[in-house]
């Protein structure tokens, strides 16, 4: 199934100031196709610490709440390795589509860590149509992410 038919569940995103103008891109592009989504902070660019939205949506997606996610700050380094320390989150820094499928494909990645601040608005688009459109292969991927948890 692709994610992009999963209306049922909003998609959970978070970003920090250096993610703010990249999720507003994320925003555009949801907003156009109708999918439902809920917005965990920041809300300006001011300067903000990335853990406080990244754990917020981390929990609404270890929850059923939200899903996928979508985190983004700068680098996307800072708010993935947050998202990371959830034991049921698999988030993959992705920065182009080629790794935003496997993240689906291979890892079932249950939330999109974007590099705000390195990714063009077009960049960002066909990462996230890679993403929401990629199933999980399962097979022997997924006895490989069900070793993931420790
Ligand atoms: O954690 C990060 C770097 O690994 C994120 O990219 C942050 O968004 C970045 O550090 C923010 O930097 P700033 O100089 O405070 O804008």
């Amino acid at each position: 199934m692709s994610l992009f038919d999963n209306t049922e569940k909003p998609i959970g995103l978070a970003s920090d100031h250096a993610g703010y103008a990249a999720k507003q891109v994320v925003i555009r592009l949801l907003t156009e196709k109708g999918i439902p989504f809920k917005d965990f902070g920041a809300y300006s660019e001011e300067s903000s610490d990335y853990a406080d939205f990244a754990h917020p949506l981390a929990i609404a997606v270890e929850n059923g709440e939200c899903y996928p996610g979508i985190a983004i700050c700068g680098s996307g380094n800072g708010i993935n390795m947050a998202m990371n320390k959830h034991r049921n989150i698999r988030s993959a820094l992705c920065w182009n589509r080629e790794i935003a499928t496997l993240a689906r494909a291979h890892n079932d990645a249950n939330v999109l860590a974007l590099p705000g601040r390195m990714l063009t608005e077009q960049e960002i688009y066909e990462i996230l149509v890679a993403f929401l459109n990629t199933p999980f292969e399962g097979g022997r991927h997924e006895r490989r992410v069900n070793k993931i948890p420790c």
